[in-house]
């Protein structure tokens, strides 16, 4: 029988929490199961700026427009007409009250009073390289040779911020932008109320760029974009970029389709991201906005044949991956055979006699879509390519694959989008390269490149506190764990962590260790080690996305992971994230972190770290740092002690890039401390029983001692 968690916050969980707990599932729920657990409740406010004071917003409204924002027909006529109020109401917010009517345009002062405050920033990037450069900040100045005169100090030249339309209320995209009535009725199924700060910005210009910058001043960009925009997209993460991109994606399918009067399945759009759990999730909540529209939404799998042409090139060899988790499918078990759950069609122009999958959307890995076109194939009916988590996707390690897949969308008409939590100005020079010479060796015309940040980039989202602390022995990381589940009373630096959590290590092998050592420190009275998983590449695709399923349906309270899990996995109801080993990079804190405190909800990240780790803490100091004075948070209260952040050594670039790829140094493969613990699971199984035991007749004692018997939990005690 299953056990409630424990933790006493867990009750105070919303019906709507963990009905998402249990809709991110492997199989979308059924519609009576959603209406009767209370789908349309409404969800927390999950906008992390409106730093606008009230009097400030535009006051514009009438008062009948006024009261009519705070219900929302979501069947509104496309012509500005007065709003039939016939379907679900949704409640508006304050700051979203304050936002101009859905039928309106607003100017572009008001635009950029909304934009400020959102701390939204959209800009136009220059196509070519050189003049690329006055966008960034400044080369760095030279040394200076003797008698040479001082340089004038550089000044970064900032390009000029453009102001598109907000998103003021999802009512919009049907009256402004022209989306499906069908995939509104989906989007208001998820109880969304108001559009998070990427979503308001870069909706309306991804859905209609013309009426998004129809108040632009700037009228030579209004001039360009009539066919499409590529956008480079970076909002914090649990922010809502995925259900801004399958939007995005799923309305272009329905509007080209009924332009053209498309009847048959054509595969539209591909949609790319680093591993399989992320990609199953971008299927199951694509499929959940696509019902009933007749988009089919498909997870690519081994075997899987798509329309595809035969290109006149040597074949490429298949490129081995050489990260274990983000690339890991060449190592895997038996997939699944193509077409398991898609009906399948003949392709008679296909040579090979196997079935062709007809879809709209693929959702992919970079080597599962690899494994099907090696090298040779063509997708020329793809319009959309949308790259999730772009930064690790375009590194240089796996920048050959996802190139790969890139030119094989040879429509010249292709429009990318690129969306993460963080992008280094090298991956943005990728990009642009990427995209000039596309438009040199197709002869295609560029489309207008805009890039949106949301806040200050490559910061961990303002909801999420952070503690770096001391968790180190001569065996590793163990007080780290008592701390973590036993803390000792008046410890300063212990951290109350709630269920469920995620812990996550440098190494397969460490996770494993991690797991042997940490199901017996679990308390027995939670059901111990059976809460308890370990998920890494190394697993079967079934056994990994068995545990994900688990733990969103609560069986599962603690995910022991390597960074397979670190990037766009979204569990809503998780607070806590352990970093048991330290991040390889600031950017993997700010994913790792981000699975906590997603939608606007808190989070908090703990990182252990020992002397071996001292090296190599300062950037990920930094970060943490960066998010929290964006947050407001002062020095004194940062989660990184001042004594120690003055103490920490610079990470010197050749270690940062060493890091980067290869983890710290003790904690490789084969490194002495790469062990977790010296005592066998035996002795930490016998131990664990003493403590259930004694734990259990103290509580007996104070159940005597208490009639009552209503204890609050407050941690557990040795
Ligand atoms: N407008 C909204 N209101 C409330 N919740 C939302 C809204 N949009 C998305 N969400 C929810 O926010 C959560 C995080 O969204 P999502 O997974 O798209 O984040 P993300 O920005 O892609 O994050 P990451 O960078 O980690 O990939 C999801 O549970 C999603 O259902």
């Amino acid at each position: 029988m299953l056990h409630p968690p424990f933790d006493p916050q867990i009750s105070q969980l919303t019906m709507e929490d963990i009905l998402k707990v249990l809709t991110r599932g492997n199989k979308p729920l059924r519609r009576k199961l959603l209406s009767s657990r209370g789908a349309l409740t409404a969800k927390p406010n999950p906008q992390l700026y409106d730093t606008a004071p009230a009097q400030s917003q535009p006051q514009t409204l009438s008062p009948e427009q006024d009261s009519d924002l705070s219900d929302v027909d979501f069947f509104a006529p496309k012509s500005p007409e007065p709003q039939k109020h016939t379907e679900a109401k949704e409640a508006v917010p304050k700051s979203a009250e304050q936002y101009q009517p859905s039928l309106k345009r607003i100017s572009e002062p008001e635009c950029r009073q909304i934009f400020r405050s959102h701390r939204l920033e959209l800009t136009l990037k220059p196509m070519d390289a050189e003049a690329e450069n006055e966008d960034e900040e400044p080369p760095r100045k030279k040394r200076k040779k003797k008698n040479e005169m001082k340089p004038e100090p550089l000044k970064p030249i900032k390009k000029k911020p453009i102001y598109p339309q907000p998103l003021s209320t999802f009512s919009e995209l049907r009256s402004l932008y022209n989306v499906s009535r069908r995939l509104l009725k989906n989007l208001h199924k998820q109880a969304y109320k108001v559009p998070t700060e990427i979503q308001l910005g870069s909706l309306p210009l991804l859905l209609d760029p013309s009426a998004a910058l129809s108040e632009c001043s700037a009228t030579d960009i209004v001039d360009k974009v009539n066919g499409g925009i590529d956008l480079i997209s970076m909002a914090p993460t649990g922010s809502g970029k995925t259900m801004t991109f399958l939007v995005h994606a799923i309305s272009q399918i329905l509007q080209r389709r009924s332009r053209e009067g498309i009847k048959d399945l054509e595969l539209d759009a591909v949609i790319v991201a680093p591993t399989r759990e992320l990609a199953t999730q971008i299927a199951i909540e694509g499929r959940k906005l696509a019902a009933g529209t007749g988009v089919k939404i498909v997870r690519m799998k081994k075997g899987v044949q798509l329309p595809s042409v035969e290109l006149q090139m040597p074949s490429n060899e298949e490129v081995e991956s050489n990260d274990e988790d983000l690339g890991s499918e060449t190592s895997e078990e038996e997939d699944e055979a193509s077409g398991g759950e898609d009906k399948t069609t003949m392709n008679k122009k296909d040579s090979s006699t196997a079935p062709i999958t007809k879809a709209n959307v693929i959702v992919t890995t970079p080597l599962m879509l690899q494994g099907f076109l090696k090298g040779r194939k063509a997708l020329p009916s793809v319009r959309q390519l949308v790259l999730d988590e772009a930064d690790v996707l375009l590194d240089p390690l796996f920048l050959e694959q996802t190139a790969k897949i890139w030119d094989a969308c040879t429509n010249t008409g292709l429009r990318v989008s690129f969306w993460s939590g963080t992008m280094s100005s090298t991956i943005e020079a990728t990009i642009l390269e990427k995209l000039s010479s596309r438009v040199k060796s197709l002869g295609s015309k560029p489309a207008p490149l805009f890039r949106i940040v949301v806040g200050q980039r490559d910061t961990a989202a303002p909801n999420i506190s952070h503690k770096i602390i001391y968790a180190g022995n001569e065996h590793g990381k163990i007080i780290g764990l008592r701390q973590l589940f036993r803390p000792t009373p008046g410890d300063k630096d212990a951290v109350r962590i709630t269920y469920p959590f995620l812990i996550f290590t440098q190494t397969i092998d460490r996770a494993k260790a991690l797991y042997e050592e940490f199901r017996y420190d679990l308390p027995l009275a939670d059901d111990g080690s059976s809460r308890i998983a370990v998920l890494h590449s190394a697993l079967s695709e079934t056994a990994r996305s068995a545990i994900m399923t688990r733990f969103r349906s609560n069986e599962i309270w603690v995910i022991i992971s390597t960074d397979l899990l670190m990037r766009g996995i979204d569990f809503p109801t998780l607070k806590s994230v352990v970093n048991y080993d330290l991040p390889q990079s600031g950017a993997a804190y700010v994913h790792r972190s981000g699975r906590a405190g997603r939608a606007g909800r808190d989070g908090i990240a703990v990182t252990f770290w020992t002397q071996e780790d001292r090296p190599y803490i300062k950037a990920v100091a930094n970060v943490i740092r960066l998010s929290e004075k964006q947050a407001g948070i002062p020095i004194e209260k940062s989660g990184v002690a001042e004594s120690l952040y003055r103490t920490l050594p610079e990470v010197k670039k050749g270690d940062r890039r060493e890091l980067r790829a290869k983890g710290v140094p003790a904690r490789r493969p084969q490194s002495h401390t790469s062990k977790i613990t010296t005592k066998s699971g035996y002795d930490k199984r016998k131990e664990n029983n003493r403590r259930g035991a004694i734990e259990a007749s103290k509580r007996r004692k104070r159940e005597r001692a208490n009639d009552s018997g209503d204890e609050s939990w407050g941690g557990i005690d040795d």
